[in-house]
């Protein structure tokens, strides 16, 4: 298979930095090799934090303790067992299987479901705080506040080391450069820009940061198993919270999510820091905090992004082209599968509410709703501001809202299901203000669409997709399909609209929860809209739940129409009949109680 433009340019680079690794040695003096190969693994470990927080959106102060538990690990064993090929691989083995297990409880701790970034940011710093003290209570085992120092490690040179640690620094630089701008990176992106919306694609966000959190842990953790062989030191300081926060300053210093960023930060932050500390020992700090503010301030990106766009100015066109290149996808149609051709039951309710209530303290938002929808039916859900129209679309999309009643989808109860359980069950949801991922392009998102049937690629992006008729008909009509690289924060509000609606339909699902998919529209689009959403209640059989303001919207498509007021169901039947009926007309002139 021809390889893709992306991994020739990333072939190339790496080419080249592996020569400058190599011919290192006979250009720099020993000391400098030595800055250089702490630099290395300092490097390694800040790319893992870039991965978390860059990248994932976790800010994270952990990685420096996954550091110190892998120095400790190899520091620990050969002080008190001694240093052989067995042991050492036997640390190391421990190393990365206590950093996983440590990574995965506390990304359990951390990634509970509605948990704010600021919790995990509070977790992921008791921790480094735990290690630190678990050393200092270890006495003679671990050294205490002195650490461990002089044991024997594997011998190399110095040179060895520099070529050793060099090159697996170019390698795993390389290999994330490949990975982020993959499938899955763009998966970690979405759980990033939005969360909530990722969730209602079907991806397991708290599943996906803990893995992505034990990887991290274990990578950190080889770097410091290989930072105490190299230097036959381990003290406190290699896992405290200072170490975890300098990491995070060099990734917002070199560029967080750009991963060369905060590889060349901080290979340069530790380099002149080797130098200029020792001369201005406290200056030195001092210098770097208000470097650090002053980016932060003036370069919110940090230092990478403004440089690259200066030097793309005046490098040749073809070259910039091909460092930005992403592969073109081509989303073709689909046969659909919808409740008339599945396996589904076209006589059992494929919606079915009993007794669903909602309280928030005393206040009682929804009370006792009772609502059966078959299978080709399209509901309207109409009533005042503030009826609960928004409350009972959140309720039937995430088993944890609803405070009594059961809810069931396609006839299997959500119970207390999370979004993405429930989008298994087969329902599909948009928001009432557009929901998507800001940063990633509209080719980007309609891929994530269909994150439950393809799965996404660690090296390489899907060059053709499919997606169902209807969304390709909404992709083709409302010209989003000559839009497919455009930044999703750049499209109009109607384009949004309409691409939340087409990421809906790529789920495939037999109940569909809109939430008015036609604000912001224009005429034709609402047009559009409609006729689709009948298209896929008629051909396809599939539920439609629709909450809308505008009366002669879903008049033209409701077949059905279920009024709510002040939480209670006080209306359910043919379009025309509620439409018509004196209460909905008190209700909306305000002269109902
Ligand atoms: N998180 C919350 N905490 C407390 N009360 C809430 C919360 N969310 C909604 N409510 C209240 O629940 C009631 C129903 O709100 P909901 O958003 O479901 O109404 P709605 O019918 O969708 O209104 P609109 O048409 O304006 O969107 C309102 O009184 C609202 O203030």
């Amino acid at each position: 298979m021809p390889l893709h433009v992306r991994f020739k340019a990333v072939s190339i680079l790496t080419g080249l930095a592996l020569l400058v690794v190599l011919v290192g040695p006979f250009v720099l003096d020993p000391y400098t090799q030595s800055v250089l190969v702490r630099a290395f693994l300092l490097a390694i470990t800040a790319l893992t934090v870039d991965l978390l927080w860059g990248t994932t959106g976790i800010l994270t102060f952990a990685q420096g303790a996954f550091f110190g538990i892998g120095a400790y690990a190899a520091g620990l064993m050969f002080t008190h067992v001694g240093y052989t090929v067995g042991t050492m691989m036997l640390a190391l083995l421990a190393a990365i299987a206590v950093s996983m297990l440590v990574a995965a409880f506390v990304g359990w701790l951390a990634f509970w479901q509605g948990a704010t970034p600021l919790y995990v940011a509070v977790v992921t710093l008791v921790l480094p705080i735990v290690v630190v003290q678990l050393i200092y209570s270890g006495g003679t085992f671990t050294g205490s506040s002195s650490g461990l120092v002089g044991f024997d490690a594997p011998t190399l040179s110095m040179t060895g080391w520099f070529w050793f640690t060099g090159t697996l620094m170019v390698l795993l630089t390389a290999c994330a450069w490949v990975f982020i701008r993959s499938d899955y990176g763009r998966k970690l992106n979405a759980v990033r820009d939005n969360e909530t919306r990722s969730r209602y694609l079907g991806i397991p966000t708290s599943n996906v940061k803990i893995i992505l959190m034990m990887f991290m842990a274990a990578l950190a953790s080889l770097a410091g198993f290989i930072y105490a062989c190299v230097g036959t030191i381990v003290a406190p300081e290699h896992a405290d919270f200072v170490f975890g926060t300098e990491l995070v300053i060099y990734v917002a210093l070199g560029g967080r999510g750009t991963v060369l960023g905060p590889v060349i930060g901080t290979i340069g932050l530790e380099w002149a820091s080797a130098y200029v500390s020792s001369i201005l020992p406290f200056v030195w700090t001092i210098i770097i905090g208000a470097i650090f503010v002053v980016v932060i301030v003036v370069l919110p990106e940090g230092l990478l992004p403004p440089i690259w766009r200066t030097l793309a100015r005046r490098l040749p066109a073809r070259f910039v082209n091909t460092a930005k290149s992403t592969r073109a996808t081509v989303f073709h149609p689909l046969v659909e599968i919808g409740a008339k051709s599945s396996t589904t039951s076209l006589t059992q309710p494929a919606l079915s509410l009993t007794g669903v209530t909602k309280r928030y303290g005393h206040l009682q938002v929804l009370d006792g709703i009772d609502i059966q929808i078959m299978p080709g039916e399209l509901v309207g859900i109409v009533g005042p501001n503030g009826a609960g129209k928004t409350t009972l679309m959140r309720c039937i999309s995430d088993g944890m809202e609803r405070s009594s009643g059961t809810i069931k989808v396609n006839g299997k109860s959500i119970d207390h299901k999370s979004p993405e359980g429930i989008t298994a069950l087969g329902l599909g949801r948009s928001f009432q203000n557009t929901s998507l991922f800001g940063s990633l392009r509209v080719s980007e998102c309609l891929r994530l669409a269909r994150y439950r049937h393809n799965k996404p690629s660690k090296i390489d992006t899907a060059d053709r997709v499919g997606l169902p008729l209807a969304a390709m008909e909404v992709l083709e009509s409302t010209g989003l399909q000559t839009q497919l690289q455009e930044q999703v924060n750049n499209l109009p509000h109607g384009m949004k609209r309409a691409l939340e609606l087409i990421m809906v339909l790529s789920l495939e699902p037999n109940v569909l929860l809109l939430d008015e998919p036609t604000a912001g529209l224009t005429k034709a689009d609402r047009l559009m809209i409609g006729r689709i959403l009948t298209d896929l209640q008629n051909r396809l059989g599939l539920a439609i739940v629709l909450i809308e303001h505008d009366f002669d919207f879903v008049k033209q498509v409701c077949s059905r129409l279920v009024v709510l007021h002040r939480g209670e169901l006080i209306l359910d039947g043919p379009v025309q009949e509620v439409v018509n009926s004196d209460l909905v007309q008190e209700i909306y002139s305000g002269h109902v109680e």
